[in-house]
């Protein structure tokens, strides 16, 4: 039985359309710092760029197992790996539209070149959206530090895209199954576009679980463990989970904003404060991806160990760089 969750959740919600202003930008602060997560509008990914997406990925989640699987299990999460009703389709950027085709060229008997188009407008949306973000969270660290950072430190992020598919079966005797299990993400950002349905839960300081409930027009953004490591823990990376309540299908787009994979992760001096001494020591971003997938079944995002467990200073101080 999963714990029960009945704590709604009121997001702050960020018009990315528009220049932050003062009050946003303080409650867009808390929200980063407190829980990691925020919601946004105006984010130019329509309803029917959406809907494209669903149909054209629901058509490849109801081919046969035996041709999904042939896709190898670094694009395609079968089911019983993260839970028994969750699958996932990956497809990797900054050219979605040409993994997006591999995937299709396997799966699909005849050439179709829709998916593939589909995917890569959304990818290329979703890129140019997670780059504004970033510029907007970075604000929320300090005055100017948008400029002073973003290109010294982010210049070499990229993306990719998980298309989650949740399907509970009918004769289920509990009254909701757990879809999705308590993880952290090990991104910069995530950008999820949810369905109708909900399940979406964040896990609060004091440990209690939160309803992200789904809002036509809005997606939802949480900080990952990069960030969370990079901002000193300024940015929080909360723990998630998807509980599916009302046992139908659920469907959503998952999309990974992440540093490259040689990067190492050091928090600025600047970022850090003058008062304050750096929770982390210094780590190779690939070094963090080996060590979760090592230490996970099945190699997703479920978490065993974060990212404090891997790079966390446990009681000694280590000495600002002297630049
Ligand atoms: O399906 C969702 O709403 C969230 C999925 C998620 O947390 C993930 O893929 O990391
Ligand atoms: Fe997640």
């Amino acid at each position: 039985m999963i714990q029960e969750s009945d704590t709604p959740l009121q997001l702050p919600v960020l018009d990315v359309s528009q220049p932050l202003n003062q009050s946003s930008l303080l409650s867009l602060a808390a929200a980063c710092r407190e829980l990691g997560f925020f919601q946004i509008i105006n984010h130019g990914i329509s309803k029917d760029l959406y809907n494209k997406m669903y149909s054209l990925a629901n058509k490849l989640f109801c081919l046969p197992s035996k041709s999904k699987l042939k896709l190898g299990l670094k694009t395609y999460t079968p089911h019983f790996i993260a839970s028994p009703f969750f699958e996932s389709l990956r497809v990797s950027g900054p050219e979605f539209g040409a993994s997006a085709q591999s995937s299709a060229d396997v799966l699909l008997e005849e050439h179709d070149s829709e998916f593939s188009e589909v995917l890569q407008e959304y990818g290329s949306k979703v890129t140019e959206l997670s780059k504004s973000i970033l510029k907007f969270v970075l604000m929320t660290l300090g005055d100017g530090f948008e400029t002073k950072y973003y290109h010294s430190e982010f210049k070499n992020c990229h993306g990719y895209l998980r298309i989650n598919n949740y399907t509970p079966p009918e004769d289920l005797e509990e009254e909701e199954a757990e879809g999705l299990g308590m993880h952290t993400d090990m991104s910069c950002l995530t950008i999820v576009y949810q369905d109708e349905i909900g399940g979406l839960q964040v896990r609060s300081k004091d440990g209690k679980w939160m309803n992200i409930l789904p809002c036509e027009g809005t997606l939802v953004v949480n900080i990952g463990d990069m960030l969370q490591a990079w901002s000193n823990e300024r940015l929080r990376s909360s723990e998630h989970r998807v509980v599916l309540m009302k046992l139908m299908n659920r469907f959503s787009l998952a999309f990974f904003w992440c540093f490259e994979d040689e990067k190492v992760i050091l928090a600025p001096d600047e970022v850090v404060g003058l008062e304050n001494t750096r929770s982390y020591k210094p780590f190779l971003c690939l070094d963090y991806l080996k060590f979760r997938e090592s230490n996970e079944k099945g190699r997703f995002e479920k978490v065993g160990f974060t990212v404090k467990d891997f790079a966390g200073v446990v009681g000694i101080t280590i000495l600002k760089s002297q630049s």
